[in-house]
């Protein structure tokens, strides 16, 4: 499995996801934003970090990069896509995911561990998981705040496209499990086609025993066992 990780000014977590891709078994390379056309990949990944200096919104100037064209254009091909964090930012931003990445709830930064709840594992990204498994997983970003109109979250739950919420450690969605007001607990989606995921907390960053976890591997290890 090759990933191409694309890479914009201020991306901070594209050596983490490239080192989870490996440890899952599969390649990574990465691609600067300002390149037209993207080499093969079984998948294109959306790293965390700052682009651009959350300058305007959170991903706002990256999904109008050069290379994002060509991005949109894998994803309807059939590519799978991971947006994580300001990854995810960037999908929504582009149209690929749906909703928006609003300010938290508590209006500062979130740099902690939570718990999430594998809501779906009917897709190439979550299915090496358990439907239900609690997973222990770091957030760092201050807009993680998902939200969209009621018919959007409507459509998301009766299309079975929430692959995470937020939960406490027994699995309960709860208010007080919720880190950034995300409605419903939403920490990831799925687009209509299931190729296409946008997740804010960081599953590169427990993939590693040294890391004090490996709860996120699952992802990397769905997509290495799916993927060509
Ligand atoms: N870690 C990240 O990708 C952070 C995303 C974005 N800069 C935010 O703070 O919301």
């Amino acid at each position: 499995m090759k990933a191409v990780v694309v890479v914009f000014p201020g991306t901070n977590r594209e050596r983490d996801v490239a080192a989870a891709i490996v440890r899952a078994g599969g390649k990574a390379e990465f691609v600067w934003h300002d390149e037209t056309a993207l080499p093969r990949a079984d998948l294109i990944v959306l790293p965390g970090g700052f682009a651009h200096g959350d300058y305007l919104r959170c991903g706002a100037m990256a999904a109008r990069s050069a290379v994002i064209p060509e991005v949109i254009r894998r994803a309807g091909a059939g590519v799978p896509v991971l947006g994580i964090c300001n990854g995810f930012q960037v999908l929504t931003e582009t149209g690929l995911l749906p909703g928006a990445l609003l300010r938290n709830a508590g209006l500062k930064f979130i740099c902690r561990d939570v718990h999430l709840r594998v809501e779906t594992v009917r897709s190439g990204f979550t299915q090496a998981y358990a439907q239900g498994q609690v997973l222990r997983v770091p957030v760092a970003h201050h807009d993680g705040n998902y939200f969209a109109d009621a018919d959007t979250i409507a459509r998301l739950k009766d299309e079975d496209r929430v692959a995470f919420r937020y939960c406490d450690a027994d699995g309960a969605i709860t208010a007080a499990a919720n880190p950034n007001g995300s409605l419903e607990n939403i920490a990831g989606i799925l687009n209509e086609r299931r190729n296409v995921l946008g997740m804010m907390p960081h599953p590169e960053n427990l993939t590693d025993p040294a890391q004090g976890g490996t709860d996120g591997l699952g992802l990397f290890r769905s997509l290495v066992e799916t993927v060509a």
